[in-house]
């Protein structure tokens, strides 16, 4: 089973909250919250929606960005880039039991999260996708193998999950890089049918070197 994070995002024909639906009933149990130029009062209406399907289907869920806002839902946890609140600092509002997400790029972004406390990390873009604006260098395989192996060296072990661009057909060989999990939107609601998507997704074969990775809530 591969660890699948999903990433919300509204297309011409979904909205974010059918986004995240069609994900859980494909069986995906880790959902990201990201509403990218959407007020808190927006983020949070389609969470408050959301939280409860993910209960329901025993799914995790992280917002993206809105640390203050995952305090006040009491969702699972947040994910957090180079332009958001520092780790460190969310760590101190948030505690132990929230989930905390880094975004990285090169092998410093990585040592410097995990020195600040992250539970795991999404190092990407794979290649190139329209999903973000403002795409830090791809890295693709190479990239991974070579974050991979520095991080390996430096005895700096977390979890990792690869983002950006991924397709089904990439997903064994990024996993052979010894990545943990794939973050997904734009391939899964590209699809005729994103359930099914979802579940050939997770149902797909992975590299036995890799093994998998989803955050523990308790
Ligand atoms: C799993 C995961 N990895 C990376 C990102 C990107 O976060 P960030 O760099 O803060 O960019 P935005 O998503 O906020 O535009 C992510 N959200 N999730
Ligand atoms: C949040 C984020 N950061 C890099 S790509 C991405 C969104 C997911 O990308 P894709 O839609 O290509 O799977
Ligand atoms: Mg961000």
């Amino acid at each position: 089973m591969v660890s699948l994070q999903f990433i919300t995002h509204q297309t011409e024909r979904y909205s974010y909250l059918e986004s995240a639906r069609m994900a859980l009933e494909g069986g995906c149990k880790w959902i990201q919250l990201r509403m990218k130029d959407a007020s808190p009062e927006e983020v949070e209406a389609v969470a408050l929606q959301l939280k409860p399907l993910c209960k329901e289907h025993e799914a995790i869920l992280i917002l993206d960005d809105h640390v203050e806002l995952a305090q006040k839902l009491e969702v699972d946890g947040v994910h957090l880039g180079k332009k958001d609140m520092p780790i460190d600092q969310a760590r101190q509002i948030l505690g132990e039991a929230f989930i905390i997400g880094g975004t990285a790029n090169t092998f410093e972004d990585v040592v410097q999260h995990y020195r600040a406390g992250a539970d795991y990390l999404g190092i990407g873009p794979f290649r190139f996708t329209t999903t973000k604006k403002n795409l830090s260098p791809v890295l693709g395989l190479e990239g991974y193998s070579s974050i991979l192996s520095q991080m390996k060296k430096a005895n700096i072990e977390i979890p990792v999950v690869a983002i950006g661009g991924i397709t089904y057909e990439d997903i064994p060989a990024i996993l052979h890089t010894g990545v943990n999990g794939i973050a997904l939107s734009g391939t899964i609601l590209g699809a005729d049918n994103p359930v099914e998507e979802t579940r050939r997704i997770i149902d797909s074969p992975q590299s036995t070197q890799s093994f998998s990775f989803f955050p523990k809530t308790e």
